[in-house]
């Protein structure tokens, strides 16, 4: 199962009753998640681009204003959260197969909180284009990205340990040796698109390391996008 994430932020106040303080504020997170079992080409659940009219209406709408304005009493986390599914159900238009798996509020978060601490992670720094966009799409030139590979464990309960760090010094050294520093249309085989990088190394560490037991592989390439590949049992 694929899922791709993006995160908005924005900065707002609200009164919410259950906290005596009275008015106050916060920067805000918004993960919006989409999941679908197949991609679609170049190989993305829907293109992060497409999702750009979340941003556009959280800048119009939350930004900078006082929520208890906008959403009237109900303006905690939960309820921003509610109000933005709500939108999203309305206003994205989805390719049959895509869901949208949800939406998560915090305050004052990073919007990566639902990566376990347990995780492994690495970074890469790396050039490609994806093919097939068209011209006009940025992501057709030749271009870079500091990308970042999050490893999670399986922590259901009848898993037992998932892994030591140690286990993935093989998956460090394919990272090191055939994705950093390197142009990735040069031999990855398919287009290097976030979802197809986390599913080429979800099933290579299936095949090199057996004593390895991840949930998922996550890769990103910019601190606001992410794309998953999760094992089919866990999705
Ligand atoms: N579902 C996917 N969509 C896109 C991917 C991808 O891997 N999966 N990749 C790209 C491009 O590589 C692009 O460089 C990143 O796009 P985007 O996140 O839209 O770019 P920015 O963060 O630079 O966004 P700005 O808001 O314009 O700064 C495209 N889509």
């Amino acid at each position: 199962m694929y899922s791709i994430g993006v995160i908005h932020r924005f900065d707002a106040a609200h009164l919410v009753s259950a906290v005596a303080r009275g008015l106050h504020g916060h920067t805000f997170t918004a993960v919006t998640r989409l999941k679908a079992d197949r991609l679609r080409a170049p190989g993305f659940v829907v293109d992060f681009g497409a999702l750009k009219v979340i941003a556009r209406y959280i800048d119009a709408t939350l930004d900078h204003r006082n929520l208890n304005e906008v959403l009237g009493e109900m303006s905690a986390g939960r309820d921003v959260a509610t109000h933005l599914l709500g939108w999203c159900r309305s206003n994205l238009e989805l390719p049959d197969g895509v869901t949208l798996a949800g939406v998560v509020v915090s305050e004052g978060g990073t919007g990566w909180e639902d990566v376990p601490l347990t995780s492994w992670r690495r970074r890469f720094e790396a050039a490609h284009h994806l093919p097939g966009l068209g011209d006009a799409h940025k992501c057709s030139r030749v271009h870079g990205h500091t990308y970042q590979v999050f490893a999670i464990p399986d922590e259901s309960p009848d898993v037992g340990t998932a892994f030591a760090d140690e286990m993935l010094i093989p998956l460090d050294n394919y990272l090191k040796e055939g994705f950093n520093y390197r142009y990735l249309n040069e031999w990855f085989p398919v287009p290097p698109t976030s979802e197809n990088l986390a599913q080429h190394l979800f099933a290579w560490c299936e095949e090199h390391l057996p004593k390895v037991r991840l949930a998922a592989v996550r890769v990103s390439e910019t601190p606001s996008t992410w794309a998953e590949y999760r094992r089919k049992d866990l999705s």
